[in-house]
């Protein structure tokens, strides 16, 4: 894998709150990683000058605001962030196969194939464990489940999943080659575990077959950013 596949395949989580730290960040890393996701707590402080400001500077935007409501409630909150402009959008899975179809539809619906957003399904999030799912009433393994809804969200016409590295062998067994796997939990050894519990480094990940690394703190909390996703992107290549 070359340095450019490999960087391509970093999703950086601009997870700040205010528009000087997204151009602090733009700045250090564009050009070392592939895209920059937008999230909660971001969005919830700056709303669409958020993404206004990653486009700016020329960044692709994954906008992670985990949609999970009735069906026409998401289907247009996805027109919403079609219309501004992102590549990647996503919603839970746990909302289900009506919510998931009205929002693709929605989708391919208003937008042309090459300018609609591509819409993920989260499956069960990478902080959650067994005893997570256990507490909300769920008493499948964590693996069945995520690769249940991972079936599910390819039924209902979502272009990929957001699941854990640990998950990417069972989920591509069970949805084919073209269905997209972004995995955050990815940690390098470098790098602090914090809050995530479901967790692979980002080479394994890539080895096991992940389209987009997702990865935040990591990087954001390094001393020296840039160097933090080089040293992501050499951990990458040499894995590969
Ligand atoms: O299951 C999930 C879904 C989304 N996320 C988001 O990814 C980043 C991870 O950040 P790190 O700092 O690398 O832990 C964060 O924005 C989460 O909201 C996730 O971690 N797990």
């Amino acid at each position: 894998m070359t340095r450019t596949e490999a960087k391509d395949k970093i999703i950086f989580a601009l997870d700040v709150h205010n528009l000087q730290e997204i151009d602090r960040f733009a700045a250090l890393l564009s050009g070392k990683v592939g895209m920059f996701k937008v999230g909660k707590e971001l969005f919830t402080t700056a709303g669409p000058a958020a993404v206004e400001a990653v486009k700016r500077h020329g960044g692709e935007v994954f906008l992670d605001l985990k949609y999970h409501d009735i069906p026409n409630t998401v289907a247009q909150a996805m027109l919403a962030a079609g219309r501004m402009g992102v590549k990647l959008a996503n919603l839970h899975a746990l909302g289900g196969p009506e919510m998931m179809s009205q929002a693709a539809e929605a989708v391919r619906t208003n937008f042309s194939d090459s300018e609609r957003p591509r819409l993920l399904a989260v499956t069960i999030l990478t902080s959650s464990t067994q005893e997570t799912l256990s507490a909300v009433g769920i008493d499948h393994p964590v693996e069945q489940m995520v690769v249940r809804l991972a079936k599910l969200a390819r039924e209902s016409g979502m272009d990929g999943v957001v699941a854990s590295p640990l998950e990417i062998e069972a989920i591509r067994a069970a949805c084919g080659p073209d269905f997209l796997i972004v995995t955050p939990g990815v940690r390098p050894a470098f790098a602090a575990v914090d809050d995530q519990k479901r967790i692979m480094t980002p080479a394994e990940a890539v080895k096991a077959g992940a389209d987009y690394l997702v990865i935040g703190r990591p990087i954001a909390k390094a001393a020296d950013p840039a160097a933090a996703a080089d040293l992501i992107v050499d951990e990458i290549v040499g894995g590969c």
